[in-house]
């Protein structure tokens, strides 16, 4: 079981002047993985908060996903934040989810989102459109549990867990 702290960066949404949809979409697509949501809060874009909260949340999950703040808004912060706080970057994510994403609109290009790991969790950074959180988490979806299997050290063997696991 995935243990996921879902980070939801809206100035309207931690008001209560918005509906946090974005939220809501990751928890109905993390149900396709083994996972079990143990933390989820709405925030500013303040980066000195969204560092603590990233690390706070770090302790108690194997997952975290942020939603919102990775365009080219005068508050969006939260890339900066998280690179603030992760000591493993893994681009991969970033450039698969903004190769996918053009598929679709070429304003995907314009989300910075980054992904690194922090201790023992991994971090994601998606964008705060419903529709960039749809497009985006379905394309990292599936390497998710792999990825925290090597974080943790539970799967060494690349190559045999390819072998058995192929479409993953
Ligand atoms: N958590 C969310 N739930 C639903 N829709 C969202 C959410 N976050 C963003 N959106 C939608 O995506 C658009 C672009 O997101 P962006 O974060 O740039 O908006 P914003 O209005 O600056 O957000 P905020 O002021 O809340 O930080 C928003 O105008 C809104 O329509
Ligand atoms: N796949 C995909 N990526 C996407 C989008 C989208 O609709 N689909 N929206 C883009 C838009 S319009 C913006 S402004 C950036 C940043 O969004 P954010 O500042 O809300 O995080 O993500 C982009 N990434």
């Amino acid at each position: 079981m995935i243990r996921t702290a879902i980070v939801t960066l809206s100035d309207k949404g931690s008001k209560g002047e918005r509906e946090d949809k974005s939220g809501e979409i990751i928890r109905t697509m993390l149900q396709q993985i083994n996972t079990s949501i143990v933390a989820y809060e709405i925030i500013p874009d303040e980066k000195d908060l969204i560092i603590k909260k990233l690390r706070e949340f770090s302790k108690l999950s194997d997952l975290i996903i942020t939603t919102g703040g990775t365009g080219v808004g005068p508050r969006d912060i939260t890339p900066e934040a998280t690179r603030a706080v992760i000591e493993k970057e893994l681009p991969g994510f970033g450039e698969a989810m903004r190769m996918e994403g053009m598929k679709h609109t070429p304003r995907a290009m314009g989300s910075r989102a980054v992904a690194g790991i922090y201790r023992q969790t991994l971090i994601i950074n998606l964008p705060g459109s419903p529709k960039g959180v749809a497009e985006n988490l379905s394309v990292v979806l599936p390497v998710i549990p792999h990825t925290i299997n090597l974080i943790k050290g539970t799967v060494t063997d690349c190559a045999k867990d390819r072998e058995q696991h192929p479409h993953r």
